[in-house]
């Protein structure tokens, strides 16, 4: 599913942000991004989504080599994945339905298809009474329940949530992870950046950690391994 093969990026300002990464992550895994702020995890994260490209080695996500990659078939390897950022990212003047939504008009899915997918991804996040709302009308947890409802509505293989609960308090964090394990629970690949220590130590999954652009340990039931 993912396989990275001695990647390095160095960004245009010669920062030295990953040096030398070789990680496979199979389907259906559920893994942890761990390590120091500036470590290298949100560029480790990037290159996964194509949104960086390695500037040395072999990154292969969902079957498509993402050093090599057309422009004109980025579109197509997003649409394979899933992405979920810290601030939530939904556009405020549409409804928690249209911002669901409107990832599949993209496409042209027919309007019947679309509410039977909006609906059932809305179940799957527990939010289907807020459909019409806005997102200033919803708490910060619904916001990014909402965040993952439109990053799954196209059925991806995998979902890579950067820092998801960073704005969270704790126990809102706590109702997002459920979301998450179901969503993992139903054989959809997970993987998670995150400076939560709490959760990584009680919700215990693979932990890869990075520490000076390299990974430093890659554990199956790992630690946070930090202190905070
Ligand atoms: N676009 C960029 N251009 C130049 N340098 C960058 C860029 N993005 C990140 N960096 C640098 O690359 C290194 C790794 O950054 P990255 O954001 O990947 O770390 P991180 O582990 O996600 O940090 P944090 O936990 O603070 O979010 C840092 O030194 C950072 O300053």
């Amino acid at each position: 599913m993912i396989e990275m093969k001695d990647v390095w990026k160095t960004y245009p300002n010669g920062v030295m942000a990953i040096n030398g990464i070789d990680v496979s992550i199979s389907k259906g895994e559920f893994v942890y991004v761990v390590g120091p702020s500036g470590a290298g995890k949100s560029t480790f994260i990037k290159l996964m989504y194509r949104e960086e490209k390695p500037t040395k080695g072999t990154v292969v996500v969902n079957n498509f080599n993402l050093g090599k990659i057309k422009e004109s078939r980025i579109p197509i390897l997003r649409r394979s994945l899933g992405i979920v950022f810290q601030d939530f990212k939904l556009l405020p003047q549409l409804t928690v339905y249209e911002n669901i939504a409107f990832a599949l008009e993209v496409i042209e899915e027919p309007r019947s298809t679309i509410k039977r997918s909006v609906m059932n991804v809305l179940e799957i996040v527990h939010l289907k009474n807020k459909a019409r709302f806005y997102p200033h009308e919803i708490s910060g947890g619904e916001q990014q329940r909402v965040a993952i409802a439109r990053a799954i509505v196209n059925n991806p293989a995998l979902l890579i949530a950067d820092e998801p609960t960073g704005n969270l308090d704790p126990d809102t964090s706590w109702g997002i992870m459920k979301v998450l394990e179901e969503i993992n629970n139903r054989g959809t690949t997970i993987v998670m950046a995150t400076h939560n220590k709490e959760i990584v130590n009680t919700i215990r999954k693979r932990v890869i950690a990075i520490e000076g652009g390299r990974i430093a340990r890659d554990e199956a039931r790992g630690l946070y391994g930090y202190e905070r």
